[in-house]
């Protein structure tokens, strides 16, 4: 068709002037046509070449290098859609619905996503918002690879944020709570949360909440028995305070933690149905969940050492997922004023970014004494952790 295209234009060109600028100008309409077209596709990676460096560099990338491929490219260069109205709950939540001294489940406290957006100062710019939906227009909506199901107070949140910044790596943003609060809702609803993600791209959301849920397992593995799933650990005694100063954070007049752990001050008994102390009890979560997953196809991250460290754990957890080791220590950098770790540079900014205000909050004063008894109360459960995941966490 385009060589009798041609001809006619040869025709043309020796009949008349007039019909000779005609062709011309076909012709160079078409170039015009072709040149912006090419434009667009390379244009439209440059932002993100300034931005992220480290993915541009990144030669293995699977994506095909076709025509049919560009977009699948594109969407790895570009700073992937990150919406700013995608909300993190990282909600207070019971033990289980029969849990009975928990303040949360009457009012849900949330730590919201904003707090690390604020923080980034990083609302979009309605051109950087186009520019992600471009990015974000390819690929489709998958069910989570890999999860990460707790613990609460554990450093979820840090880890998410982190494993954010790989390539390969898409995250939904809120805690979708699925597998314990929203499962009615059936897994398309569940799907339909999900950011779009590539061939070879992990979809992936965190809900702390998940490793204490009796159903979970079960569901998960109804869902896919390949599902990966990562648990964010830390010392119980110290997750507890945690938890009880989020709580406390928001309700200012709850009691005093001392009198909420025991349930007999005298007797020093502790009172293992409040869901601040029963979430601690690791090796009583974990082995509800050994019933449908081995244990190869659970990582365990110190809370702990992705504080001093989190180059390593972020190595280890790469390493599960099967990805290239793209997140490094050259990613992070210790912020004295946070006094935690935060990225030199977030996904899709090139800002330094520390994770916000409700993160790293400033624990009460609790009594040694009540420290010491709770140490005592978990060591067994601790030890018995450590014999079941071949890891000794340290916390005794
Ligand atoms: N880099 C970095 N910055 C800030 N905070 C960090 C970081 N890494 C781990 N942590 C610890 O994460 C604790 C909050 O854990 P989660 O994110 O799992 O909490 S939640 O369950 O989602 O509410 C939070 O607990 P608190 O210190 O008690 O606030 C932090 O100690």
């Amino acid at each position: 068709m385009e060589y009798s295209l041609l001809c006619q234009h040869l025709h043309a060109l020796s009949v008349s002037p007039a019909r000779k600028k005609l062709a011309l100008f076909g012709i160079m309409l078409l170039l015009w046509v072709y040149l912006l077209y090419s434009c667009v596709g390379y244009c439209a990676t440059v932002p993100s070449l300034l931005v992220d460096g480290h993915r541009a560099r990144d030669a293995d990338f699977p994506g095909k290098r076709t025509e049919s491929g560009r977009a699948d490219l594109m969407s790895r260069l570009l700073p992937r859609a990150q919406s700013w109205v995608d909300l993190e709950s990282d909600d207070d939540e019971a033990v289980d619905s029969t849990a009975a001294r928990d303040f949360s489940t009457t009012e849900a406290e949330t730590d919201r996503a904003e707090d690390w957006y604020d923080a980034r100062g990083e609302r979009r710019s309605p051109e950087q918002s186009a520019l992600s939906s471009f990015s974000n227009g390819s690929g489709s909506k998958r069910l989570p690879q890999a999860i990460i199901i707790g613990v609460k107070k554990g450093g979820t949140r840090a880890l998410l944020e982190f494993l954010r910044v790989h390539p390969d790596i898409r995250a939904v943003g809120a805690e979708p709570h699925f597998f314990d609060r929203n499962y009615d809702n059936g897994l398309d609803w569940y799907r339909e949360l999900m950011p779009k993600t590539l061939e070879g791209q992990i979809t992936m959301e965190k809900t702390p909440s998940y490793f204490v849920t009796r159903e979970a397992p079960a569901r998960i593995y109804s869902m896919s028995r390949a599902t990966k799933l990562i648990v964010v650990v830390r010392d119980p005694v110290t997750r507890a305070i945690s938890d009880y100063t989020q709580t406390l954070s928001k309700k200012p007049d709850i009691p005093t933690f001392e009198s909420l752990t025991f349930k007999n001050r005298t007797t020093g008994l502790i009172d293992t149905s409040w869901s601040a102390v029963q979430i601690g009890i690791y090796a009583k979560h974990l082995d509800n969940w050994l019933q449908f997953f081995p244990m190869r196809q659970i990582l365990f991250v110190s809370g702990e050492r992705l504080i001093s460290d989190p180059a390593g754990e972020l190595g280890r957890v790469q390493d599960f997922l099967g990805l290239k080791r793209i997140i490094t220590d050259k990613h992070f950098y210790f912020n004295q004023t946070k006094g935690f770790p935060c990225l030199k540079k977030a996904e899709g900014s090139s800002k330094p970014h520390c994770l916000g205000k409700t993160k790293g909050r400033t624990h009460p004063n609790i009594h040694p004494e009540v420290v010491q008894r709770l140490r005592d109360f978990y060591r067994p459960f601790n030890m018995k952790f450590y014999q079941m995941t071949g890891h000794n966490f340290g916390w005794d």
